[in-house]
């Protein structure tokens, strides 16, 4: 610690404080995330995770890691210091000032490549946002905050799981479906709609509204000015289907836009996505890595895998996961909340009173007839009374989940999360948003597991989009049960 000298304090996350420091060694500013300790576990785990991560994460677009160390009561992460602030700061100082559209792709085209780079890695980044993605002192994109991360190859499934930010959570979560690649996609059509419009694309006055908006993945089209392209990248970003959505590797390689996205990027970001790998036979991703990253994680940290987890990634070109074989995110939720609408009108509910005339609704009873998974947990009235008198601000901010048995077993049987969850909901009281502690102990920084930049060759080449959501968590998580204990806490 005695190395960095303090220039400012830059912010207050829900866990510790962010420094912008100064190093006498290399005479640069850097940032350093620090976490008081002893802390309740999650979000320690979390600053390790982000540490740990971020330190394998070396791409143009990603905000480089520097070093983690301990210092007394602190857990410290020391990164890149990006002095044009985050994406949402930059937008707030637009001003309703639109954005020129060369920056609107350049800026989206380097947020794809470092999300790309980490999706190459197995890992989901799971909260991308505005707030969360940065940009240097020329204005280069640096994705940051990896503190909600997950890395799909442990053998094990674990204790812990995440929800997201609500206003860019994709359909998929609001269905208890795991999060995939494809999730991420969606987070990333949030954040080039708002780079475009100057404003978020799912807005709503109510939880219901809003999750009923993205489930219908019903935003305000574009102005008309913009480019073809853009509306284009943003209907396909926006399906509600996961498989519907291009994923990063079809964005930047196969996509009607790629090419115009790829004339917006340096080299060095385009080689690092794993291009200059085409051709080569590349090693898999060793599932003992993923133990052993398990293992520099701790106990308990945010891991999730399926049990098969490596057969699935051998063979994620030809055989798909039964649960993706199920998927119909859009229509469970909406016809429960169209229903408990009826419901909830009869018993008297003021804010449901001529919601019905507003929104469409569902397109064709023939979606009935789809395969459906059932929504086993809680009927609609369950989220309905979660969500009515929840102040929908709250929808900016990030949710982790946990899931039952997170403290004693960290292998819990991958499939027995999504009803534990409610339990550990209720367990892990501390009620949602990020911020939580416990005693952790010092791991060191070898994150071998992390280094291999193992991509299967025939990612790299062309897909439907349906073969293309080609990872995904395990267990879906609980978030309904965590909402409501912390709203039933405030
Ligand atoms: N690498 C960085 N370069 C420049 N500013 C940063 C960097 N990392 C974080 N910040 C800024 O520091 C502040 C605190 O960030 P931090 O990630 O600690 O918390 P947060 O994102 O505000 O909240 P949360 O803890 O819920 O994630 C934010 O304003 C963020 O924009």
């Amino acid at each position: 610690m005695e190395k960095y000298s303090l220039i400012e304090i830059i912010g207050q996350g829900s866990f510790g404080r962010a420094l912008l420091v100064y190093c006498k060694n290399t005479e640069h500013k850097y940032v350093l995330k620090e976490i008081q300790l002893p802390q309740q576990n999650s979000r320690c785990e979390s600053t390790r995770r982000e540490a740990v991560l971020l330190s394998k994460m070396r791409h143009a677009n990603i905000v480089a890691f520097r070093e983690f160390f301990e210092d007394g009561n602190l857990l410290c992460i020391v990164m890149e210091h990006c002095s044009g602030g985050d994406l949402l700061q930059r937008i707030q100082r637009q001003q309703k000032k639109p954005f020129p559209v060369d920056n609107i792709f350049k800026w989206f085209a380097q947020m794809c490549a470092g999300a790309k780079h980490i999706h190459d890695k197995r890992v989901l980044h799971r909260d991308l946002k505005t707030k969360n993605i940065f940009l240097t002192e020329n204005g280069t994109i640096k994705l940051g905050d990896f503190g909600s991360a997950c890395v799909l190859n442990s053998s094990k499934a674990y204790a812990q799981t995440y929800v997201g930010t609500p206003y860019y959570v994709a359909p998929e979560i609001w269905d208890n479906q795991p999060y995939n690649n494809k999730s991420d996609v969606w987070s990333l059509g949030c954040v080039l709609y708002e780079l475009c419009t100057l404003q978020h694309p799912f807005q709503a006055p109510s939880w219901k509204r809003l999750i009923l908006k993205v489930c219908r993945g019903a935003y305000p089209p574009l102005p008309k000015h913009l480019p073809y392209e853009l509306h284009y990248l943003l209907k396909h970003m926006f399906k509600t289907e996961p498989r519907d959505r291009p994923s990063l590797h079809t964005i930047l390689t196969s996509h009607r836009v790629s090419k115009l996205l790829r004339s917006h990027l340096q080299p060095e970001a385009w080689e690092s996505t794993g291009q200059e790998r085409r051709g080569r036979r590349l090693q898999r991703w060793d599932p003992e890595q993923g133990e052993e990253v398990t293992r520099r994680l701790g106990e308990k940290s945010l891991v999730h895998t399926a049990t098969s987890q490596d057969t699935e990634w051998a063979h994620s070109e030809s055989c798909e996961a039964p649960h993706r074989k199920q998927w119909s995110p859009s229509h469970t939720v909406l016809q429960r909340l169209s229903n408990a609408r009826l419901q909830s009108a009869d018993t008297g509910s003021s804010s449901d009173q001529g919601r019905a005339a507003e929104e469409p609704e569902e397109p064709g009873g023939a979606q009935q007839n789809r395969r459906r998974r059932e929504w086993s947990r809680e009927p609609a009235q369950r989220l309905l009374r979660v969500l009515e008198e929840a102040p929908v601000h709250r929808a900016f901010s990030t949710f982790i989940i946990h899931r039952a048995g997170a403290e004693a077993e960290a292998g819990a049987e991958a499939g027995a999360g999504g009803e534990a969850g409610a339990e550990a909901g209720a367990g892990a009281g501390a009620g949602g948003e990020a911020g939580k502690g416990g005693v952790c102990q010092q791991q060191e920084d070898h994150t071998d597991g992390l280094t291999a930049e193992d991509v299967d060759e025939e990612r790299l080449q062309q897909r439907s989009d349906d073969d293309d959501t080609d990872f995904e968590e395990e267990q879906p998580c609980d978030w309904m049960g965590e909402l409501e204990n912390m709203f039933a806490a405030a």
